[in-house]
């Protein structure tokens, strides 16, 4: 048990950033990682042309690094949206366009992680209308990331940071997990369990680990206060990973802090200590 025990990805849309893109993956396995996770790279387009898509397949591919989580197209993230599957008009046709592009190009580096970030409610917009919505869409999307052997992720975020973002619990989230694999039948919807965001909404972590592990498909982890490195805030975060273990959870761990005012690279001092 302990950190030593846990499989540890890196996100490369946190850590890294100071670098172009192709030239993270590189980095990461330099600082000894095995395995990275991205949000949607191309911010601007959920349709990037193939040669982008190469490129990043080959700069993962060069430097031994597997991807094993990958975002769907969320607006403008880093920014103010929050994803863009919930927000009727031209971001829900967005999304839509991005499912298969985001599904073939997990299949073809051999990620099996879709997450699918719900989208910000819109003013003027009735909440159950964008629900309706925001169901629909991720139906299509469970059922693309099934045609490529993926499960699809739904994640909570933190409302002080995300205030107009609807899933800001656990239960929340887990809601929409449920409502989805009852309309596929698939099964392949799961928890995104994020420790930051869940500490920022004041849950209580033991209690979401015992009653969530067993439909939780991926975690994140932070320190909070600051989403810095682990070490940088007050969470017991060894020990909530020891309790997930213990919940049958043997999945990835994603590293989805801020490196704070130094190198990425210097930010892992702590697996060492
Ligand atoms: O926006 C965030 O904080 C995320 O975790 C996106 O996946």
């Amino acid at each position: 048990m302990g950190y030593t025990d846990q499989r540890f990805d890196v996100n490369l849309s946190i850590l890294f950033t100071e670098l172009p893109l192709l030239e993270r993956p590189a980095a990461a396995a330099a600082a000894g990682f095995k395995a990275v996770e991205l949000w949607w790279p191309w911010i601007e387009t959920p349709t990037p042309d193939q040669a982008e898509l190469d490129a990043l397949k080959k700069a993962l591919d060069e430097a031994g690094t597997q991807l094993v989580g990958l975002n769907f197209y969320a607006g403008q993230l880093p920014g103010p949206d929050r994803g863009a599957l919930s927000v009727p008009g031209e971001e829900s046709d967005r999304f839509r366009a991005n499912i298969d592009v985001a599904a073939d190009f997990a299949a073809s580096v051999g990620c099996k992680a879709l997450n699918a970030l719900y989208g910000n409610r819109v003013d003027g917009v009735a909440p159950a209308l964008q629900d309706e919505l925001a169901l629909e869409n991720l139906v299509v999307a469970a059922r693309a990331a099934d045609r490529v052997g993926a499960i699809l992720l739904i994640e909570t975020l933190n409302k002080p940071e995300s205030p107009l973002y609807p899933l800001v619990s656990a239960p929340a989230g887990i809601e929409i997990v449920d409502k989805v694999n009852e309309a596929t039948g698939l099964g392949n919807a799961k928890f995104l369990l994020d420790i930051y965001h869940l500490s920022m909404n004041g849950e209580n972590l033991p209690d979401v680990i015992a009653e969530y592990a067993a439909k939780t498909g991926h975690v994140q982890i932070a320190d909070n206060p600051g989403r810095g490195a682990p070490g940088t805030g007050d969470l017991p975060l060894e020990e909530l990973l020891d309790l997930l273990k213990n919940a049958g959870y043997d999945g990835w761990v994603g590293l989805e802090y801020k490196p704070g005012d130094r190198p990425s690279a210097e930010a892992f001092g702590w697996l060492s200590n």
